[in-house]
């Protein structure tokens, strides 16, 4: 199986509090790691980490085996487009002054994508994202929330991108539309063979969604492996103490 992002010794801290502590994980294509622990355990550091917006102190992160930080100008412009984040308000993704097919043609054009593809590709991203074509015309305050994260989710896959960094990206979401998207996400997958790097705090979602796990207490990395296995039959305390929290995907 192909690693297209990967992450080993990372560490971070910040004025000398350590949020992330040599944590170190394998993505595959077309498959999900989720990402798990209570607030403050350290995720959406590692996600900006490997977005490459945050420097780590330690370590390195790979996206398809090249040092991301060691990037500059064309391929450092081209490996951002490879990996795309999906945040947990879909209005810090969306231009709220412009209608959906703005907000997706911007895209469009920052990929340079010949402009006679544009209505086509619109129509094929809100389908894949499970919308009418019609949304096409609609302005994000006239959207629910789990229209908004379609949408943006549409976005953030228009440039067929490897990796999606999740962000807590249905936790806003009422249970019964987070198993909706949850199943998008999954569709998505199927269809384009995307990897998901899938942070939340909440296990019932990355049960549902995850191939693979990761439990991260305080930054440090308590647990790793099958999300079957991890769950099955967990080895840390904390990960206990997950599990008996867990909510269930779909039930309010
Ligand atoms: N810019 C920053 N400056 C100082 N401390 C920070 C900064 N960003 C995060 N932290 C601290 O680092 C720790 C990890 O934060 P992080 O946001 O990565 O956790 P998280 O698991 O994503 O939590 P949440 O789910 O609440 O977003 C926390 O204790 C947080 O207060």
């Amino acid at each position: 199986m192909t690693v297209v992002l990967s992450a080993h010794g990372v560490r971070k801290t910040y004025s000398g509090f350590t949020a992330l502590d040599d944590c170190s994980f394998e993505l595959h294509a077309g498959r999900t790691l989720g990402v798990v622990g209570e607030s403050g355990s350290g995720k959406s550091t590692l996600g900006r980490i490997v977005m490459r917006l945050l420097q780590p102190d330690a370590g390195t992160v790979e996206l398809g085996g090249t040092d991301l930080f060691g990037l500059r100008a064309t391929p450092l412009r081209t490996a951002r487009r490879r990996i795309q984040l999906v945040p947990q308000d879909p209005r810090h993704a969306l231009n709220p002054a412009m209608t959906v097919g703005d907000n997706l043609r911007f895209q469009f054009a920052a990929q340079r994508l010949p402009r006679a593809t544009w209505t086509a590709r619109t129509n094929e991203l809100l389908d894949q994202v499970a919308l009418t074509r019609d949304y096409v015309h609609a302005w994000p305050y006239e959207l629910s929330g789990g229209q908004a994260q379609r949408i943006a989710i549409a976005r953030a896959i228009a440039g067929r991108p490897d990796v999606l960094v999740c962000d807590e990206a249905v936790s806003a979401l009422d249970k019964s539309v987070q198993a909706q998207v949850l199943n998008t996400f999954a569709d998505l997958q199927k269809e384009m063979g995307v990897a998901l790097l899938f942070i939340s705090h909440d296990l019932a979602v990355i049960d549902h969604i995850s191939d693979d796990v990761l439990v991260l207490n305080r930054g440090i990395t308590v647990e790793s492996g099958r999300t079957r296995d991890v769950l099955g039959d967990p080895q840390d305390a904390y990960t206990r103490e997950l599990l008996a929290a867990r909510s269930v995907v779909g039930v309010p």
